[in-house]
């Protein structure tokens, strides 16, 4: 073969192979932008956006997205609207989900350290009386343990102490834990019913007062979603609150996820959640998340609309989960919230807030007794990745550090 031709070929295979090293790297990164797939599931399939003008599709990145530590992003607070986003924002990495609560073990550790290290001291007195006994209950009923859980924790200590002795305090401590984790029930299921169905995505409906958290919880919940690499579509059916909307779509553009929002103010939040599910079929996206508006439970009109939205997200796919945000500083004012929302719309899980903000951890147990409902994430913070899956021995070991 001439030299000519030689030379030739291999400049044009050195052409290929950075062509196909360079398509590699440009392909990398999540599975596909959310809403949007690169072949189509069906026959049926509409590219993402195209089913109606209240698709807020999320704002495309200027460049692929780099890999933005969590730390750095800036919070959203409740009043930052879309229009103060920077233009072309580049899409946010969500800090993984496995370990969360261990990684953010010192914000319950720095606010319920008196539960904790208060009920170690007692027990580890050299001579446990009545007093002492008074003492433990006192701080178990501080902490919002609740009544009935209080007398069984009681009863079981005075039990183990008498067998057992409480002189060691490694020995101490591990009868309290194992006694502690028994309360918290680590048999409940806490697995968030976030798995798409075979013709329809999972859907997911947050409920609570005003308030307590909701849509921050939706928006880190989004993330908590997108980093399981999930398809999520969020549905801004707080209509009540003009800014609501704004909020919910700002958290979802952060990690590329569509929000689905009535164009004008105090539109029936019923139809605003009835097109988000339309929106989250047709797009085939994996979860379908709805906000919406805080309600007091006494509200009976308002409850009534609760039930309602329900009702008409049920007549395209039924609601798999039903999330009810629970402020923790709020303590046993929850438990009626709890009570009043769960005979409307069927709570499924709990959602305990700001618990990076008070000393009564003891509400877990309480509210999980009262309900017969597990409590499946915990808030720690209001940065965006401050939102955590419970875990009962973890959060005792945080409780006991
Ligand atoms: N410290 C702390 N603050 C939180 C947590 N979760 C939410 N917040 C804050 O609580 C405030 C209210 O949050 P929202 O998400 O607007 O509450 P909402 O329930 O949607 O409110 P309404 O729509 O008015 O009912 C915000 O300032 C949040 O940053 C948490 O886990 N810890």
């Amino acid at each position: 073969m001439p030299t000519q031709d030689l030379f030739l070929i291999i400049a044009v295979a050195a052409v290929v192979l950075i062509l196909g090293v360079g398509t590699a790297f440009l392909l990398r990164g999540r599975k596909t932008p959310p809403g949007t797939y690169t072949s189509t599931r069906d026959a049926n399939d509409q590219p993402a956006g195209s089913g109606g003008t209240a698709v807020a599709e999320p704002e495309a990145p200027a460049a692929p997205a780099p890999a933005v530590e969590p730390a750095q992003a800036p919070p959203v607070g409740p009043d930052l609207g879309v229009e103060q986003l920077p233009e072309a924002a580049v899409l946010e990495v969500p800090a993984p989900v496995r370990g969360r609560l261990a990684r953010l073990r010192a914000r319950l550790v720095r606010s319920n350290n008196a539960l904790g290290k208060g009920l170690l001291a007692l027990l580890s007195r050299d001579t446990i009386d009545e007093d002492v006994w008074d003492e433990i209950e006192e701080t178990l009923l501080l902490a919002d343990l609740g009544t009935e859980p209080t007398q069984e924790l009681v009863g079981a200590l005075r039990e183990r102490v008498k067998v057992e002795g409480s002189r060691d305090p490694q020995h101490v401590h591990d009868m309290l834990r194992e006694e502690l984790v028994r309360l918290v029930d680590p048999s409940m299921d806490r697995e968030l019913a976030s798995q798409r169905h075979p013709d329809r995505p999972a859907i997911v409906m947050v409920v609570g007062v005003n308030g307590v958290g909701k849509t921050t919880t939706i928006g880190k919940l989004a993330r908590v979603l997108v980093a399981q690499d999930k398809d999520v579509l969020l549905g801004a059916a707080d209509t009540f609150r003009a800014a609501a909307a704004e909020q919910l779509a700002t958290w979802g553009d952060r990690v590329g996820v569509p929000t689905v929002k009535a164009d004008v103010d105090g539109a029936d939040p019923a139809s605003v959640a009835f097109e988000a599910v339309r929106a989250g079929i047709e797009q085939e996206v994996d979860v379908v998340m709805i906000d919406t508006a805080g309600r007091l439970q006494n509200k009976v009109g308002l409850m009534d609309e609760l039930g309602k939205i329900k009702r008409v997200v049920e007549k395209q796919a039924t609601v798999d989960e039903v999330l009810l945000v629970l402020d923790a500083t709020t303590g046993q004012n929850g438990l009626n919230q709890a009570k009043v929302f769960s005979e409307v719309v069927n709570v499924t899980g709990i959602v305990l807030t700001k618990l990076d903000g008070t000393a009564k951890g003891g509400i877990v147990v309480a509210i999980q007794r009262q309900l017969g409902v597990p409590v499946k994430l915990v808030g720690l913070g209001e940065g965006p990745d401050d939102l955590a899956p419970f875990d009962a021995e973890a959060f005792v070991d945080a409780l006991l550090d």
